[in-house]
């Protein structure tokens, strides 16, 4: 461990003030702490601390206005700024105002050692960061889970960049809504922010689409038209699904990238043009480019930069924010009272696999707002292919997956002395499947259950499943 440091913590509450105190003594470091940022700032005129962790809101003087000053008198100190969970707009306002770090509550103490130590590292080769204060409305992206808050980060060390990113992620994971978050971040802001999806526009219109044309370039094309690059001018272009982008445009494509010009189809004169890529894929690019279906030079050309969406069902601790957003989202559209899901629904919503990730999510609070009856939601009321999707019919399913999706339905529509139902089917199966095996041999099929003669005959008999046919006997 490194030598002993002087490390201060800013928090108005006492309870963290203590927990931190505690944890970077014990670490061995001189750990002062103080109520407000004020307090902070009147000691700092008579000594200098190596740290500084400070809560993003407080009374009186906030974090960032603490880090503000800082930055301004005292650049080479590092400041970690804690925010709460979810709280883009802090996350990135802190790197904005050249915070080290900032440290999403509530967190590990081991995770907030861990920043100290780097932060300390970080110090002995400091250069400090310039101060920018953007105001900005904050970008409603729902995200606890730390895979998110990576994200998060990415968003807020990309804002002073107009570097070219490439965001990876399945369909509906909020791909676009990570683009424009960084865009609204950006240098960039005030112009516009331009989305394409590649694999929404027929190919022989692709071009145009995003070159423009020449008045009489082709047969339709009566005037002149300005392509999305044009209209991207100065802003950012979000390029969807590039992964579909045919061949020749990728060529066309990287042209532009490299010469920052290009030529309307049916143009002569090249145009130049200022954007900001930004490029998103469900595809495996990598793999792409293997396969020979995407060009190499173009994917190293995008790929300088990659944030990875983790899909929905990898992230179940947001699901509960997600619903309950979602479900505001939708009775405010629909100008109705938001329904609540009952615990036992909310716990079997977060638990499905989702594979229309985010945008399924709400389509599904969107469902249940308009066609519940109730203002609590039951499991009963969820639409049916939620159901279908946990138990999909035929094929190689996971038995015991789908026996307890089973057992969590019955449980939640109230069903007692549930194994009354459950081992009879369960042995009934088994029976009819293993007579189906040996064409209605009891004797056989006893064997291969594992039974005995008598066994197998006395539960068929209990079962009902006596049709008075045995070949064996
Ligand atoms: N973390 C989130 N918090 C709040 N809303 C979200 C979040 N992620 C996605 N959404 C919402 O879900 C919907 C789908 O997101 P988005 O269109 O960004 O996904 P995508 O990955 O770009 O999908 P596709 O690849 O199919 O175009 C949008 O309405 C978006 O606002």
């Amino acid at each position: 461990m490194s030598k002993t440091k002087t490390i201060w913590v800013v928090d108005d509450d006492r309870s963290i003030r203590w927990v931190l105190e505690r944890a970077i003594s014990k670490q061995g470091h001189d750990c002062s702490v103080f109520e407000s940022g004020e307090a902070l700032l009147r000691k700092i005129s008579t000594q200098t601390p190596d740290v500084i962790i400070s809560d993003v809101r407080m009374d009186g003087m906030g974090g960032l206005e603490l880090l503000a000053r800082m930055q301004e008198e005292h650049p080479d100190i590092p400041v970690i700024i804690m925010t709460a969970h979810s709280d883009l707009d802090s996350a990135v306002s802190s790197f904005q105002g050249g915070a080290f770090e900032y440290l999403p509550k509530p967190f590990d103490v081991d995770e907030a050692l861990a920043l100290v130590e780097r932060a300390i590292e970080h110090r002995a080769k400091h250069q400090p960061k310039e101060a920018v204060f953007v105001e900005e409305s904050p970008t409603e992206i729902i995200g606890e889970a730390p895979a998110m808050q990576e994200v998060f980060r990415a968003i807020g060390r990309l804002s002073q960049s107009n570097i070219t990113v490439l965001i990876n992620g399945e369909s509906g994971t909020g791909k676009e809504l990570v683009a424009q978050a960084l865009h609204r971040h950006s240098p960039r802001k005030t112009e516009p922010f331009i989305a394409l999806n590649m694999a929404a526009i027929p190919r022989d219109l692709m071009e145009s689409e995003l070159f423009g044309h020449e008045k009489g370039a082709f047969t339709g094309a009566q005037n002149l038209r300005r392509g999305r690059f044009e209209q991207a001018d100065g802003g950012t272009l979000f390029l969807d699904e590039i992964g579909d982008m045919p061949a020749e445009t990728q060529t066309r494509l990287l042209r532009v990238l490299s010469d920052s010009e290009f030529y309307r189809v049916g143009g002569h004169l090249p145009i130049k043009v200022d954007v900001r890529i930004i490029a998103a894929t469900h595809q495996n690019l990598e793999q792409l480019v293997e396969d020979g279906r995407f060009r190499e030079d173009l994917f190293h050309r995008l790929n300088v930069i990659r944030i990875h969406i983790p899909k929905l069902s990898d992230r179940q601790e947001d699901i509960p924010k997600l619903l309950d957003f979602f479900l505001h989202k939708a009775a405010k559209e629909l100008g109705v009272e938001a329904k609540t899901l009952r615990p036992d629904t909310q716990s079997y919503l977060t638990r499905l696999p989702w594979p229309g990730n985010v945008r399924q999510l709400e389509n599904i609070c969107r469902w249940i707002t308009v066609m519940a009856s109730g203002r609590e939601v039951l499991v009963n009321d969820l639409p049916p292919e939620l159901v279908e999707e946990v138990t999909p019919g035929g094929g190689h399913e996971n038995w015991e997956q789908s026996l307890r999706n089973w057992t969590d339905r019955e449980l939640a529509r109230g069903e007692n002395r549930i194994l009354d139902l459950a081992i009879p089917a369960f042995e009934r199966v088994m029976i009819e499947t293993a007579l189906k095996h040996t064409a209605g041999r009891r004797r056989d099929a006893a064997e291969l259950l594992g039974w005995g003669r008598n066994t197998l005959t006395r539960k068929i008999k209990e079962l009902g499943l006596d049709d008075g046919h045995d070949e064996s006997d």
